[in-house]
């Protein structure tokens, strides 16, 4: 049997999207929200000193945030892939690789048990070094370091942050939009760091970003379809040759099926014919690791 074309856009759908609605066929999300939330950053930014970039290991590119580079103009940036436990070793070092070719040297980080976490603190505050420096030509007193933690929701800003600091102060929790407020945190005598909640372009027009967002849980409050997206990442197993870890969770091979056949044929093998049921399953099993560590991209050819 071959295997069928994926979805593709509608021209309604891009219509919408080129109109400025904040949509993409399957993942919708509230432009309210994302303009209060990022009108509170932009006032705070200017009194940041540094900025800590974090992205999802497992989507290092679709976590890109593309405003950020807008935002933060000249000021110095470290760029941090959080969730390293969740892609393989292997993986991880084809995007070190990459990032490393493209003049980059990102911070590998794990939120959850703080591997990494120092040698991030020690760079936040070694980029304060200057600054107090040329405080002091002008007169002035040093003062801490003031660096922003920025990215997505969900991708783990306030579980470094609570690493950082070695105690629990920022509300950190397995599901996206917790932290609300920006708030400051003083995490030593030279680094004060600002949680921000999760920010969201208002426009993501890349729909396969938002797809891999969504099945990273890294979206926010944002409506989608469990079952779609599932299929999604389905297809995206196929593509990276994984779609044998579906036939070890589930006993059910994907043989020639599209995404969307391989959900309607595990409901009917394991879920009682439930689709939507099977879809939030396999998100849940991916997000929880029971597929094993994947990171859903590829590094992008030179
Ligand atoms: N496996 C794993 N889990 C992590 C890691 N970092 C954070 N988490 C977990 O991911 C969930 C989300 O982390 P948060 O720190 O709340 O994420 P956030 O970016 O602050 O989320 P928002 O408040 O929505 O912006 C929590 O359950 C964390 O324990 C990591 O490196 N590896």
């Amino acid at each position: 049997m071959p295997r069928k074309p994926k979805s593709e856009l509608d021209l309604d759908q891009l219509a919408r999207i080129e109109r400025g609605v904040v949509a993409t066929p399957l993942i919708q999300w509230y432009p309210g929200h994302i303009a209060k939330a990022e009108k509170a950053l932009q006032e705070q930014l200017s009194r940041v000193d540094v900025v800590l970039e974090v992205r999802d290991a497992r989507i290092p590119l679709a976590s890109f945030h593309p405003q950020i580079p807008a935002w933060i103009g000249t000021k110095p940036r470290l760029l941090i892939l959080n969730r390293v436990d969740m892609i393989s070793p292997w993986e991880r070092e084809q995007w070190q690789a990459w990032f490393r070719a493209q003049g980059e040297s990102p911070y590998c980080a794990n939120g959850q048990t703080g591997d990494g976490v120092m040698a991030i603190f020690k760079a936040a505050q070694a980029a304060g070094v200057t600054i107090n420096e040329r405080r002091k030509l002008r007169g002035m007193n040093p003062r801490p370091v003031r660096a922003v933690v920025l990215g997505f929701p969900n991708v783990g800003k306030s579980a470094l942050i609570n690493r950082l600091l070695k105690r629990k102060i920022a509300a950190s929790a397995a599901r996206p939009g917790v932290t609300r407020q920006l708030r400051w945190i003083r995490i030593s005598d030279q680094l004060e760091l600002l949680d921000a909640p999760g920010v969201l372009p208002a426009n993501l027009k890349d729909q396969n970003a938002a797809i891999k967002l969504a099945i990273c849980d890294d979206i926010g409050e944002a409506a989608y379809d469990n079952q779609r997206v599932a299929a999604a990442l389905v297809d995206l197993l196929q593509d990276l040759n994984q779609a044998p870890r579906l036939l070890n969770r589930y006993q059910a091979s994907l043989g020639e099926r599209s995404g969307e056949e391989y959900i309607v044929y595990l409901a009917t093998q394991r879920f009682q014919k439930d689709n939507e049921r099977t879809g939030r399953q396999l998100l849940q099993d991916f997000r929880r690791l029971a597929l094993g560590p994947i990171c859903l991209e590829r590094p992008p050819s030179p």
